[in-house]
């Protein structure tokens, strides 16, 4: 089967276009949050003044209370939902500044989003849901499908390519989620909880694969996690509250 938007160049290594903003471009700092501030319905602040700046090849743990807004944060660094006050600079690039066609391709070549409620499409095999956002990107289609069984091997879901999401449990749902997030290397990873459904072994083999692509393949990555086991794999652990950021390790 062809995908929906299989046929554009092959541009999984080229960042975006960049267009001007009020971003200070590093070759170390991949993603760096400015002022921040969210506010949900009825004038109720999640969060203000919010800052947060990630370096390539490094992995950032958010903790914090259930509904504080950590999914909110990670959907606004993802260009999913937007802040009422500050600015996201991925790569040099302010997420603000781009139309909504270069901020959804921007999306789907630099970033990849391990969703909460894992967001696998039902109509699709595993291997074509994991392989969608090469097939976005690629013209190759063989290419893509290859890796994307490389992937449900590396989760652990090996041979399991041909099945749909109605056959799976939680956990794995969530395992195929984490090797679509991944597998077109993208430089910004994002994870909602990632660990929640999986037991403590199928996590430490999950959390090895972020730590490689993070450590070994120079992306950011920031998990959001209520487990301390998580958590204890990052560079740094930083606890959302009202107030921000604040450090619960590292700096
Ligand atoms: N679009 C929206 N409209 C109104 N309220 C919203 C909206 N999005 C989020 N909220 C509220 O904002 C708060 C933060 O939600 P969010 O899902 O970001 O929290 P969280 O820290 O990720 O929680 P959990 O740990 O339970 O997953 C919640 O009270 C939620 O109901």
């Amino acid at each position: 089967m062809r995908f929906p938007g299989a046929g554009f160049p092959l541009l999984v290594a080229q960042p975006a276009a960049l267009p001007h903003s009020g971003c200070m471009s590093t070759s170390s700092i991949l993603l760096s949050v400015r002022g921040l501030a969210k506010s949900v319905a009825v004038s109720r602040q999640l969060f203000g003044q919010l800052e947060l700046t990630v370096a390539a090849g490094e992995l950032v743990a958010i903790t914090g209370e259930s509904g504080v807004g950590k999914s909110t944060l990670l959907n606004i660094l993802a260009g999913l939902d937007d802040a009422d006050k500050g600015m996201v600079c991925l790569e040099g690039t302010e997420l603000a500044a781009l139309d909504e066609t270069a901020r959804t391709r921007l999306r789907r070549e630099r970033i990849g989003f391990v969703f909460q409620a894992f967001h696998i499409l039902p109509y699709l095999t595993l291997r074509q849901n994991v392989a969608l956002p090469l097939a976005l990107i690629s013209p190759d289609e063989r290419q893509a499908q290859r890796r994307a069984d490389e992937m449900l091997d590396a989760v652990g879901l090996a041979g399991r390519g041909d099945g749909y999401a109605r056959d799976l449990s939680g956990g794995e749902l969530q395992r195929v989620a984490i090797a679509r997030a991944l597998v077109h290397r993208p430089a910004l990873i994002l994870a909602d909880e990632p660990t929640g459904n999986l037991d403590p072994e199928t996590a430490v083999r999950v959390l090895d694969l972020f730590g490689t692509a993070v450590r070994g393949g120079g992306a950011a990555g920031v998990i959001v996690t209520h487990s301390d086991a998580t958590a204890a794999v990052a560079d740094r652990v930083l606890k959302l509250t009202a107030h921000g950021l604040v450090a619960r390790r590292g700096n």
